[in-house]
């Protein structure tokens, strides 16, 4: 990594608690109409991501041609957007809800279309309510597969906030929510 990033010395690690997902099993949506993980988002990218050991998540992405940033390759906000998301998702383990504060990649090699991707995200621990978190990404099948290579890393800064959050902002939901604000897994 390139990035400046620096883990502060207080970190806490939380418990995982008795109710969440066993590793090998896949995590709930965080919300029906995300555009990272929604199956209520026609055109979302609809990532499933799994339990991985202690504090790790993990998720694939199928780089889509409509993925297409330069002639061939992967645009760089979606990859970005998927590591966002796996990010997120390692935050679950906290039973509430996250935002994005601040995000950083590394765009280590170029990821062709018909890539398929497979991320590794982990919760590093957390200061208060800000929630540390980091990723990697490699390429597992396609015209480039090499899964002893990283391709792409990320660190994330995600802040807990309170449902409350979201509510500035339900008017701007679209459609009708498979899974109505509130009910979602956690
Ligand atoms: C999207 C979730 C839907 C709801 C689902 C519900 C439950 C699901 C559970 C978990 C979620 C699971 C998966 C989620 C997966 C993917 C989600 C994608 C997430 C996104 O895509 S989300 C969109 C982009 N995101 C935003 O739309 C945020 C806009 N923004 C704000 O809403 C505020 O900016 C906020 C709330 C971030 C902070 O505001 P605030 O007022 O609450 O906090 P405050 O400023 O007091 O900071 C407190 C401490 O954080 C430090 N701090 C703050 N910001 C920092 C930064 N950027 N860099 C470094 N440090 C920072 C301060 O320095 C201080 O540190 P200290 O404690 O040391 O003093």
């Amino acid at each position: 990594m390139s990035g400046t990033w620096t883990l502060p010395d207080d970190l806490v690690l939380p418990e995982i608690p008795e109710n969440h997902p066993r590793p090998g099993e896949t995590l709930p949506q965080h919300w029906s109409k995300c555009f990272g993980c929604g199956d209520d988002q026609p055109s979302g990218m609809k990532m499933h991501c799994t339990v991985g050991d202690g504090l790790e998540v993990h998720g694939r992405l199928d780089v889509a041609t409509h993925y297409q940033g330069g002639p061939g390759f992967i645009h760089g906000g979606i990859l970005t957007t998927a590591f966002d998301e796996v990010q997120g998702m390692a935050c679950m383990v906290l039973q509430r809800p996250v935002v994005t504060g601040h995000l950083q990649v590394d765009f280590a090699r170029p990821i062709p279309l018909g890539s398929v991707l497979e991320f590794r995200a982990r919760l590093d621990g957390t200061v208060r309510r800000k929630v540390y978190t980091s990723a990697e990404a490699r390429i597992v099948d396609g015209p480039m597969a090499d899964p002893d290579v990283v391709v792409a890393t990320s660190r994330g800064l995600f802040l807990t906030v309170d449902f409350e959050h979201f509510e500035q902002a339900k008017e701007f939901v679209d459609g009708v929510p498979a899974s109505p604000h509130g009910t979602s897994s956690v």
